[in-house]
């Protein structure tokens, strides 16, 4: 009688286990050791490095920048414009991504003194992960597991059936459709569309509201879109798609065209296309993780409701879903369990960080902290400042037109900065500053004081302080 050759079962026991090895777990584990003798393990599904390595940050900035370059060149006065090589900006990306190929990253991670297991992870029991792969593992954890399993796109049941391009086929293009509509008005449908119109899509952005990136001061958004204009890419505003449907839909690859023409209906009118990019939003990736064997619910993991040897990090988490947020919160993670498990002191606790973000859109959106309206929400008194982008010597030096405008959120009882966006060329670069006024408390009175020189961007800060009422020249009363 034949029989079943049962997997072979190993058992590891370490310190920390780490499921998800994108750029958040590797922090969580990196920082949860370093400087002791503690160990960990980080079990990946996929590559090492997560999706900001090979589906989301790098490949998109490394497709953007050449089009920023291009765009420069276009508009300053004793330069030739530059010319787009198409295939060469998809060459820069396959090597920003390394050709989907994770060995460097596990050559760094095993230098850190951290495991790397590959295989997909599942909490059986506390303190204990199983790995399900070639053979099965069984990994115990003397102190904590940490969830950094990232998330996934969250794709409308209109689109199901359709094969709809994700925005992982976005930055793995490989085929450049003709006519290409992106669903969304979010940070991934414009840089996309940013990227996808400079690489020769036709665009057409099928947007559900009434504006982009609408959770930006409203200028952001407007500015951006007079930017994509100029680019040729269409706008529907107050379109939401109520059927998709295509001829053969089929999962050809990785940023390939995934069938036939693709038929949208909308309720402003019908389009068709060569392809159809969704970009309505990501949800924390927690199914398929055991939560149940430990009786904890998503909602305790994403409201941060955990027993104390389980931790949550990055997308995962349900916190602000971004790489260099999702990094800061897990160092601080991995600095705690290594004081738990070490007897170290704590880390020192700063309140209320504020977060900052930079979408590489032309031109770019940089913005920290709260927007105006998010302030007021919040009950803040806001007193606000606001000049155009192209109001220093710096500015004007940059490029012949310089779109966008800057403007800082100061709180009127503690007379410091809550918030600021900056939107104009490399307006990226200009955002650190504020970062620092607001993690470090700086009340205006005092950041007249940071002088910054001529003739460079950064003189905007003059200007906007100068915009600040007279009397928040001095302390408070
Ligand atoms: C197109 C796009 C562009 C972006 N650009 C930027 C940007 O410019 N700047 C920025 O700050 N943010 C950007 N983001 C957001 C950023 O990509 C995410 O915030 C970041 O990748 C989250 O990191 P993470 O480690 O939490 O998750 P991920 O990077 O998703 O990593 C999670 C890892 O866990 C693995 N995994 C999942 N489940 C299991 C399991 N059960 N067992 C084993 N392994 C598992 C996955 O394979 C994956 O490798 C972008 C997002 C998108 C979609
Ligand atoms: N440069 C960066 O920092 C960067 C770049 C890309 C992505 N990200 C992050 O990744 C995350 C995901 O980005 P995203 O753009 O997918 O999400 P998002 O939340 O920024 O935007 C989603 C968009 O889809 C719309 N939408 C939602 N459901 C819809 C539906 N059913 N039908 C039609 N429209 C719908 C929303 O109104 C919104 O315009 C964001 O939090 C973003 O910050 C960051």
């Amino acid at each position: 009688m034949p029989h079943t050759q049962q997997p072979q079962t190993q058992e590891l026991t370490v310190d920390v286990v780490v499921i998800g090895g994108g750029a958040v777990g590797e922090n969580a584990a990196q920082y949860t050791i370093e400087g002791t003798d503690l160990t960990a393990v980080i079990v990946e599904g996929h590559l090492l490095g997560g999706e900001c390595s090979y589906y989301a940050c790098m490949p998109s900035k490394a497709l953007l920048r050449p089009l920023d370059v291009a765009g420069t060149s276009a508009d300053v006065d004793g330069v030739s414009p530059a010319r787009l090589d198409h295939g060469g900006m998809l060459e820069r990306r396959d090597s920003f991504v390394s050709n989907y190929d994770d060995s460097s990253q596990v050559e760094w991670a095993e230098s850190a003194g951290i495991q790397v297991v590959r295989g997909h992870a599942r909490l059986v029991g506390e303190r204990t992960v199983r790995v399900d792969d070639s053979a099965a593992l069984t990994i115990t954890a003397r102190h904590s597991v940490i969830i950094a399993t990232g998330s996934e796109p969250k794709i409308p049941a209109e689109f199901e059936g359709a094969e709809p391009w994700t925005s992982a086929d976005a930055t793995g293009v490989v085929e450049i459709p003709e006519r290409l509509a992106i669903v969304g008005g979010g940070v991934v449908a414009c840089e996309a569309a940013t990227w996808l119109s400079g690489l020769g899509s036709h665009v057409t952005l099928l947007v559900r509201g009434s504006g982009l990136l609408s959770d930006n001061e409203p200028f952001a958004g407007q500015t951006v879109l007079d930017g994509m204009k100029a680019h040729g890419v269409d706008a529907v505003f107050n379109a939401s798609v109520t059927s998709c449907t295509r001829e053969n839909p089929e999962p050809t690859g990785l940023g390939k065209i995934h069938g036939g023409a693709v038929q949208l209906k909308t309720s402003a009118g019908d389009f068709e296309v060569d392809e159809v990019l969704v970009a309505t939003g990501r949800a924390p990736r927690l199914s398929d993780l055991g939560l149940d064997a430990v009786s904890v619910t998503s909602d305790q993991v994403l409201g941060d409701n955990l027993p104390d040897w389980l931790h949550a990090v990055g997308d995962a988490s349900g916190d602000v879903p971004l790489t260099h947020w999702g990094k800061y919160r897990a160092r601080v993670v991995g600095a705690k369990i290594r004081a738990t498990a070490t007897g170290a002191p704590e880390p020192f606790p700063v309140e209320g960080p504020p977060v900052p973000q930079v979408i590489f859109t032309e031109p770019q959106v940089a913005q920290v902290g709260l927007t105006e309206a998010a302030a007021r929400d919040q009950g803040i008194e806001a007193v606000t400042a606001e000049v155009p982008y192209n109001s220093t010597a710096g500015a004007a030096l940059l490029r012949n037109d310089v779109p966008g405008r800057a403007k800082i959120v100061v709180d009127r009882s503690t007379r410091r900065l809550v918030g600021a966006t900056f939107v104009g060329p490399e307006a990226g670069e200009q955002l650190h500053a504020a970062t620092i006024a607001i993690t470090g408390q700086i009340p205006v009175h005092v950041l007249r004081h940071a002088v910054p020189s001529y003739p460079t961007v950064s003189e905007m800060w003059l200007r906007l302080l100068e915009e600040v009422p007279e009397e928040f020249r001095r302390p408070a009363d």
